[in-house]
């Protein structure tokens, strides 16, 4: 099995970027796995005490139970993947049933910072875009369809998310084998990286 890890910052362009990767695949066989169904449960607290977690920090991240999920797939074990609601800030108590597919593609802003993980991956990519834009498509994603106004992005935003990219999103990148820009569409880095992806698929 083909292993790919694709990280970058929030509002980088991640799910973007894999949607168009999975679009030009010629593929039957493949599997994207999110970081975001792997945050912690946190519904033993009040959804205010929620609200105040940082999420942007590694520790936020269940990375023992997707690391297992990671293995038992590549060992053509199907998992059961807790469904996770950023709304409630909370999983939701469904699960989604995954067979082990040809590819698998593990997606989110952590991906490439932890060591045990990135063991796993064949190929790594970091989605780049700068940080005004990427504040700008997150206000509008977040208060569209996560539920959320403008000041709490803000707050979010000054408090834990920049911060915490500096501290270890960033620092991330250099783990990549690739960096895909993403500040406007980049047809011409799309196209590179599937062409990587099926030379990688003939050679595995
Ligand atoms: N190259 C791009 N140019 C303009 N908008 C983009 C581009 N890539 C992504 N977006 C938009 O930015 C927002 C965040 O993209 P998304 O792929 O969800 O990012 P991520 O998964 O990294 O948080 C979405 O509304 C998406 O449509
Ligand atoms: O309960 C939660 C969990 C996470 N977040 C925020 O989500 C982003 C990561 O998602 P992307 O799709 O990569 O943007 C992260 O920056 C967290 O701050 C949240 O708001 N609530």
């Amino acid at each position: 099995m083909l292993v790919i890890g694709i990280a970058g910052g929030t509002g980088s362009g991640k799910t973007t970027v894999v949607e168009k990767i999975v679009q030009q695949l010629d593929l039957k066989g493949l599997n994207i796995i999110s970081q975001d169904n792997y945050y912690h449960d946190n519904s033993q607290l009040t959804l205010i005490e929620r609200e105040a977690l940082n999420y942007d920090h590694p520790k936020s991240i269940d990375f023992e139970l997707l690391i297992e999920h990671v293995r038992d797939l590549k060992a053509k074990k199907a998992v059961s993947q807790p469904i996770y609601s950023f709304v409630t800030h909370s999983r939701t108590g469904d699960y989604n049933h995954i067979e082990p597919k040809d590819v698998l593609i593990v997606e989110g802003i952590l991906v490439l910072t932890h060591k045990e993980l990135l063991k796993e991956f064949n190929l790594k990519v970091f989605v780049h875009a700068d940080s005004d834009e990427r504040l700008i498509r997150r206000i509008r994603r977040d208060t569209q369809e996560r539920g959320r106004d403008l000041n709490e992005v803000l707050h979010r935003y000054q408090t834990t998310l920049k911060p915490m990219h500096q501290e270890f999103i960033e620092p991330s990148k250099n783990e990549a084998d690739l960096i895909v820009p993403n500040m406007k569409q980049n047809n011409v880095a799309i196209d590179f990286l599937t062409t990587v992806i099926n030379n990688s698929l003939k050679s595995h």
